[in-house]
């Protein structure tokens, strides 16, 4: 696996990051971690999708974001020294892998090696960019516009190569990840099934055509 994340570090630095982390397999519907548990250490995606799901204000739960490979979770537990709890929880959507550091084995890493600031700085970069462009979106984008991209995003998770791409969600979780409701979030596939963008299955959508949906 090639980490976009340690990119701008150097082989022997991107080397100790990796030697100090440890690789956990996981089974489809593996909890990974539980929101509101102690937050003490951080994972990176090697295989498989996860699912990052919040309880609502209203009891229940809602998956606001999908994550795959060179994808990242559980950086808020190395901000600070302070005691945080998770402020999601994180399940495996299919077999996954991850490579895990603990909170106290990062602070080591700190202490010794300029190259874990580094990392810190491009995990809350990356953070701060991804949860920008979704507040830039739930202020003033349509539905339309937040299913079109949610969707782009989706096929690029679930895609490997050209041709259509199977996204194994329900209609109901792609509301979820919009913030919209099911029927209006029908209503919007609906348009793209006229327009030959996407088919719809049980428990599926088939991105057809990646290309009619923004970069
Ligand atoms: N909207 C989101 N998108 C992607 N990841 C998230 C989102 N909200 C929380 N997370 C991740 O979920 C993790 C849960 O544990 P942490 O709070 O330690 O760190 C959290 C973040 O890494």
């Amino acid at each position: 696996m090639d980490w976009p994340l340690l990119a701008a570090l150097d082989t022997e630095e991107r080397g100790r990051i990796l030697r100090a982390a440890r690789r956990r397999s996981y089974a489809r519907g593996d909890v990974l971690v539980n929101e509101g548990d102690p937050s003490d250490s951080l994972h990176l995606v090697a295989a498989g999708r996860l699912a990052v799901r919040v309880s609502t204000p209203d009891g229940d739960h809602a998956t606001i974001n999908l994550l795959g490979p060179g994808d990242y979770f559980g950086e808020l537990s190395l901000l600070d020294g302070r005691p945080r709890v998770r402020s999601a929880t994180i399940i495996a959507l299919e077999p996954a892998e991850c490579l895990t550091l603990s909170a106290a084995e990062f602070r080591d890493l700190r202490a010794r090696h300029r190259a874990a600031d580094q990392l810190l700085l491009a995990l809350m970069a990356g953070r701060i960019d991804e949860l920008s462009a979704r507040l830039l979106e739930a202020t003033y984008d349509s539905l339309d516009q937040r299913v079109h991209r949610r969707l782009a995003e989706l096929a690029d998770l679930y895609g490997a190569a050209d041709g259509p791409v199977v996204v194994p969600l329900t209609q109901e979780q792609l509301a979820e990840l919009v913030g919209g409701t099911r029927p209006s979030v029908n209503l919007v596939l609906q348009a793209l099934v006229s327009e030959g963008v996407v088919e719809l299955g049980r428990g599926r959508i088939t991105v057809i055509d990646r290309a009619w949906l923004p970069r």
